[in-house]
């Protein structure tokens, strides 16, 4: 039997029983009923199942993410409450003693949800709850049951391959190198240090793209990077495959880092390694990431009670490789996610220093809006909380597919190393379809 068919065999079980409005009740005096199924100990299944299986799934929105260590993954679907506030979802959580799935856009939109149906999966241990109002109880037992008549389904992974018809990008090389020298003359004038510029590129296909293919395929390619998938609706998504980690908390330890500075990573194995030694001595990328360094460790200043930061190391992906610093602190105790959220998001690795002139021009001169590109996915709870950047991520749309790369831009930048940059960043999803 499928994990599925057993899932659903237990839920519809669970939910005929008589006193199903006592005995699961969240806490008394809350509105909220929760029905939990543990599973110890799963038997392994590849991590494209949870993507097959959410293709197959009519209840909107779908929600899906992998922390980069693959010892956590979260596939949700439905929503029974929404929160657009960053405190108003913190609260709720701390209150019912819930994981919240969401996260901020890059222009500080927030989106968390309540999911109807979240599956949750720790290594082995696999956990699904099922979220009900007890207000409208029997109506929603009925919506349960109609979302748990389908959860056996599983997609076949597809084997159409879609053509490419026409590319179109947002920028091209001038109006880039003009956007860089704009950039350089402001970091010349103090107005910011550094600031990080993007380029969207819009693919159309022939037919109609599968968000949860597509994925499925950067899961098994893009290794050591955290996998996102949100969709609000059928035939739109929003997918990508970061190796960035915003932060991590576990009670009041946070784990954060700044990823920046970039060199390319080829087949040429020898090659590959002198760029490694290359970018871990070369002046402006170590500089690139210092500024990150500064930007997260000032805005965590006033909430921690002590903070480090590790020496550069080099995190090595299927086409680049960056410098990566990783910093621990210890929060003050009340510190909130929200707090977290607002301090650490977007960091200089994706805005700039100072944030607020970097964001400014971003907003004026980029020419697109970024949306969840560059925002963040992840969790909160009260015992712990996970988020990463949305990076190497791309916005599907029927048989359309934008591609968001971007590039840390400080006064030793050149334009036309830039845009090779970021020409290799967008091969981490271009490269699932670009043959
Ligand atoms: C902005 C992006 O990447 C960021 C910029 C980097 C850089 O400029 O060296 C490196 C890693 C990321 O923090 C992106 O991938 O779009
Ligand atoms: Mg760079």
């Amino acid at each position: 039997m499928s994990i599925f068919t057993e899932l659903k065999q237990r839920f519809i079980t669970l939910l005929s029983q008589p006193n199903v409005r006592q005995f699961n009740c969240l806490s008394d005096h809350l509105d909220w009923i929760k029905i939990e199924i543990i599973v110890e100990q799963l038997e392994s299944v590849q991590d494209s199942l949870w993507l097959h299986w959410l293709k197959q799934q009519p209840t909107f929105p779908h929600f899906f993410w992998q922390n980069r260590s693959n010892n956590l993954l979260l596939a949700a679907i439905g929503a029974v409450k929404t929160f657009s506030h960053l405190e108003c979802a913190e609260q709720f959580s701390q209150q019912l003693g819930i994981k919240l799935v969401g996260g901020l856009k890059f222009e500080g939109e927030c989106q968390f949800i309540l999911p109807r149906l979240c599956i949750e999966k720790n290594l082995q241990k696999l956990t699904a709850c099922l979220y009900l109002n007890k207000q409208n109880l029997a109506e929603e037992i009925q919506t349960c049951l109609a979302l748990l008549a389908n959860i056996d389904k599983v997609a076949d992974e597809t084997t159409a391959k879609p053509q490419i018809i026409t590319t179109n990008a947002v920028n091209d090389f001038d109006v880039w190198q003009n956007n860089i020298q704009q950039a350089i003359d402001k970091i010349k004038q103090q107005e910011f240090r550094k600031v990080v510029l993007a380029n969207a590129t819009t693919f159309i296909f022939n037919q109609p793209l599968s968000a949860y293919d597509l994925l499925a395929i950067s899961q098994r390619k893009n290794l050591g990077c955290y996998h996102f998938l949100w969709s609000e609706q059928p035939s739109q998504a929003f997918i990508g495959s970061s190796p960035e980690r915003l932060y991590k908390r576990e009670a009041l330890q946070l784990r954060t880092e700044a990823l920046a500075g970039t060199a390319t990573v080829t087949s040429d194995v020898e090659q590959t390694d002198r760029n490694r030694l290359w970018l871990l001595s070369d002046q402006k990328n170590i500089y690139e990431n210092q500024l990150v360094v500064d930007d997260i460790c000032e805005h965590l200043e006033d909430c921690v009670t002590q903070i480090n930061v590790n020496s550069a190391e080099i995190k090595r992906l299927h086409n680049v490789q960056h410098l990566r610093r990783k910093i621990q602190a210890t929060l003050k105790d009340q510190v909130s996610d929200a707090d977290c959220l607002t301090r650490i998001q977007p960091t200089a690795a994706v805005a700039g220093l100072p944030r607020l002139p970097a964001t400014q021009f971003i907003a004026k001169q980029e020419g697109f809006e970024r949306g969840w590109y560059a925002g963040t996915f992840g969790y909160i709870s009260p015992q712990s909380a996970e988020f990463c950047v949305n990076l190497r991520s791309a916005k599907i749309q029927q048989n359309q597919i934008t591609l968001y790369a971007g590039a840390g831009i400080v006064e030793a930048s050149d334009p036309e190393t830039e845009w090779q940059e970021i020409e290799r960043k967008a091969l981490a999803m271009a490269g699932l379809f670009v043959a």
